[in-house]
């Protein structure tokens, strides 16, 4: 019989919570054959990315995976825990079914933790943690390093990818679903990123360049100040706006499934957070990051040990050029200087990206990771 999974998933806020559980339920499912449900308290988010979703319904099966309201009546409805439980970013399991685990005994209970680059993650990967009742509880920490989780990959993605550089049409049919269509030799900017004050500098920049810069905004934070920058009210879906060499477009949600094309089609990817970061470094392209600000600074050791290995194989030039759109871009200040130093090591940096990307190719997957550390378990 299939061994049963429960992924439970916590919505703190935006999006990152949802699209990287359900990304991995989908995979746990499909790609190791697990019958896989996903618990997730916030269906309206989920809806967002993945508009199949219904909602205002406690249980519904989506490509294979049944996913489950998150809410008490629901969870007290149950009579036995699934044999493996990932408790996704320290979400706090409910009390009823946590006593549904002690009862069962033999259940492997994992603490998908979030991505971080920095050295103690591949220390505390795996490590057990005992729980009242005896229960193990492990910590999975994902990575870019082979000492860790890996990396969300479809087995497929890079395939996909692949073929539709190779297509001529594909990426202008993408973009024709959401209203682009860039000018020849335009340089296309996806821009996905929480509110930073270095924006105006960073419009400004891109209206100044010489190269033309179509930029592709995702609905979220950026949006007001945007349309102030443009004097508008506010931006509408399918509308441009230009000024001098910059073109910018507000995009409508896009289905998760469809996020990564709009990647593909794109010269720098402006992203954010956690999974849309992992989705730009299989892209192969350029990217920007703006990290989600946490208290006291602590995401800019998290910034830095990133770069770090980023960077590793990068020469001296290119590594100090995209330190400083980085650093800049983070600590919001003016993107002026950068985006120049930026544009002047682009090529480089497109190579750069292809390198990592085939480097983090060799490694397996978060998915394949967390099968084998159940194998071993049982
Ligand atoms: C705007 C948009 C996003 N998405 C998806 C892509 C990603 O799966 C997801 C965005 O997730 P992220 O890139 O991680 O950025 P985020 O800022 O939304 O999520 C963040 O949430 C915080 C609570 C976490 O602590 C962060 O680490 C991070 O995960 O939304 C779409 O599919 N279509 C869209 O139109």
């Amino acid at each position: 019989m299939r061994a049963t999974w429960d992924i439970f998933c916590r919505v703190i806020d935006n999006f990152g919570d949802i699209g990287v559980t359900w990304r991995l339920a989908q995979q746990l499912q499909r790609e190791q054959g697990f019958a896989v449900r996903l618990w997730v308290d916030d269906v309206v988010s989920f809806n967002k990315i993945c508009p199949a979703v219904q909602l205002g319904v406690d249980q519904q099966g989506l490509a294979g995976v049944l996913i489950c309201h998150w809410r008490e009546g629901l969870i007290s409805a149950q009579s036995e825990s699934a044999d493996v439980v990932i408790e996704a970013f320290a979400c706090q399991l409910p009390e009823h079914y946590i006593a549904l685990m002690r009862a069962k005994q033999q259940v492997l209970w994992l603490n998908l933790e979030y991505l971080t680059a920095e050295p103690w993650a591949a220390q505390c990967h795996t490590l057990p943690s005992l729980q009242s009742g005896g229960l193990q509880k492990y910590f999975f920490f994902p990575g870019f390093t082979e000492d860790t989780g890996g990396l969300l990959r479809e087995q497929g993605l890079l395939a996909q990818r692949n073929d539709f550089f190779a297509s001529d049409s594909l990426a202008q049919a993408f973009l024709a679903t959401v209203q682009v269509q860039p000018l020849p030799g335009e340089r296309l900017i996806s821009l996905f990123a929480y509110a930073n004050q270095g924006l105006p500098s960073l419009l400004q920049a891109l209206s100044n360049d010489t190269r033309r810069n179509r930029v592709l905004l995702l609905p979220g934070p950026l949006q007001s100040s945007v349309a102030q920058w443009f004097a508008e009210q506010s931006l509408q879906v399918g509308r441009s706006y230009q000024k001098n060499n910059l073109t910018l477009q507000l995009l409508p949600y896009i289905e998760q499934e469809q996020f990564d094309q709009l990647l593909w089609c794109c010269d720098l990817n402006c992203v954010r957070g956690e999974d849309s970061f992992v989705r730009a470094q299989w892209a192969g392209k350029p990217m920007l990051w703006h990290i989600y600000p946490q208290e006291e600074g602590a995401h800019l050791l998290k910034l830095k040990a990133f770069f770090t290995l980023y960077s590793d194989a990068l020469d001296d030039d290119s590594v100090q050029a995209l330190k400083h759109l980085w650093q800049a871009w983070n600590q919001q200040a003016d993107m002026g200087a950068a985006w120049a130093l930026f544009t002047a090591h682009e090529e480089k940096l497109q190579s750069h990206a292809m390198r990592w990307l085939a480097q983090q190719n060799n490694y397996p997957d978060l998915a394949t990771k967390l099968a084998s550390f159940y194998e071993k378990w049982l």
